[in-house]
């Protein structure tokens, strides 16, 4: 496994990133393309491994996927009657919760598997939802089979989504091909990462779908045609995040141009953090500009809608000013790894001073020395290290090729970043 010396800075960092497509937004863009009523053209797609892996799954489902030669983020996507197939998983949440509910249309056994890792992520939740609407499911985590007969019947199925909004999305995603449609009800703890949900909903409505709420835990999805669209896909806005630290902690500037008006990415609401703790924002002529303080203060935060942004916020809180604590995010345990187990272990390596608690993480700020940091095959602790590794000389970080799964080149993006080609 390589070892990667993150690069220090000793002036601030003053720079313009591009950011490749949304993962969340590319994975559904598919996974509709494949269900819908004719051929669609995906623009800005993102091309890492977990979008990859669902191009490939998709493909071996029968569906078909024609990249650009000329530009590989331009992928068109022809449905086809689909058949039983091998789809592989790696790690990416998105694969293993989204393509069961598609494998319940095709004509024939698809057995899913993944990494090692991935056997551990939670994922009874919709298998056993899937076996309530009709389809036939053997096994609880990967690898499983689903044996498909080109159609399922559908209906009511309550679940508890409060280890991982996907178990609703994908349901929602494959919905309106059931026979009766689906309705899902959720009955449990709190639902984690709401607004990935709503963008479910969103790029669903895009292509004529509609999906009723008669209440706040129940969506209703009558079967219907899914529509073939052509997408342009947004910059991914949680990887973002890490940039944009990246101003927070030099007291640099960072600028991410194509930052959506609008969005259902839960990655925005990084800029309300930065704001909160002490950073300049600013979005102009759709570019958004973060600009970093003399020091960073601690932040007392509710994580439960944006969970996917608490590596990069938690590399912040052990570099600020004051104590910070990490709420509303017990799921974080079945991430890529047990993050808040992660975080703890990492950060304390350095020497700062990170505790668990029941739902979270209370930081706080020590002086930091180097030593080296775990990633645990999980992206988004190797950006956190990354992060870290910016300000705090002889950070070196496990495995930084594990940023793959959603950024194609991270330790590429990063030099360039602070200006070291
Ligand atoms: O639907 C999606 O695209 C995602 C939903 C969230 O999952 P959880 O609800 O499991 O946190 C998020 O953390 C993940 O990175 C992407
Ligand atoms: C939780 C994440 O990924 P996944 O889609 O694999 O769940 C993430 O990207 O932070």
């Amino acid at each position: 496994m390589s070892v990667w010396t993150a690069p220090t800075v000793t002036a601030p960092v003053v720079a313009t990133v591009e950011l490749p497509g949304s993962k969340s937004i590319t994975n559904r863009a598919l996974i509709l393309a494949a269900l819908a009523d004719g051929p669609s053209m995906v623009r800005g797609t993102l091309r890492s491994r977990d979008t990859n892996l669902m191009l490939s799954g998709l493909s071996a489902l029968g569906v078909g996927v024609h990249i650009d030669p000329a530009d590989d983020t331009t992928v068109t996507i022809d449905p086809h009657p689909m058949v039983g197939a091998d789809v592989y998983c790696g790690l990416a949440g998105t694969v293993m919760r989204f393509l069961p509910p598609v494998a319940a249309f095709a004509d024939g056994a698809v057995a899913f598997d993944g990494d090692e890792q991935a056997r551990t992520r939670p994922l009874s939740t919709i298998l056993d939802a899937l076996r309530d609407l009709g389809v036939k499911v053997s096994g609880d985590r990967l690898p499983f089979t689903v044996t498909g007969t080109g159609s399922a019947s559908g209906g009511e199925v309550t679940i508890d989504a409060s280890a991982s909004s996907q178990f609703v999305s994908g349901l929602l995603l494959s919905a309106a091909r059931f026979d009766d449609g689906v309705t899902v009800r959720h009955a449990g703890g709190p639902v984690p990462s709401m607004p990935h949900i709503d963008m479910t909903v969103q790029m669903l409505a895009e292509c004529g779908v509609a999906v009723d709420r008669p209440d706040e835990q129940t969506w209703r999805v009558p079967p219907s045609t899914i529509r073939a669209i052509d997408r342009d896909i947004e910059p991914d806005l949680s990887n973002a995040a890490a940039f944009l630290a990246a101003a927070a902690v030099t007291g640099g500037s960072v600028t991410v141009p194509r930052w959506p008006a609008t969005t259902t990415q839960p990655g925005a609401q990084i800029v309300d953090i930065l704001a909160e703790m002490g950073c300049a924002v600013a979005l102009t002529d759709g570019s958004l500009t973060v600009r970093g303080p003399e020091k960073l203060t601690g932040i007392s935060i509710d994580l439960r809608a944006i969970g996917e942004l608490t590596p990069t916020v938690a590399g912040l809180c052990a570099l600020a000013d004051g104590e910070s604590v990490l709420s509303g995010i017990a799921h974080l345990r079945g991430h890529e790894t047990d993050r808040l187990a992660a975080l703890t272990t990492e950060i304390n390596r350095l020497g700062g001073d990170c505790t668990e608690t029941a739902d979270g993480l209370r930081i706080v700020p020590r002086p930091l020395h180097g030593a080296r940091w775990e990633s645990y095959a999980d992206h988004r602790m190797a950006t956190a290290g990354a992060l870290i590794g910016l300000v705090v000389q002889g950070v070196t970080v496990a495995d930084i090729q594990t940023t793959s799964k959603t950024l194609p080149d991270f330790p590429g993006m990063w030099q360039q970043m602070i200006g070291h080609p």
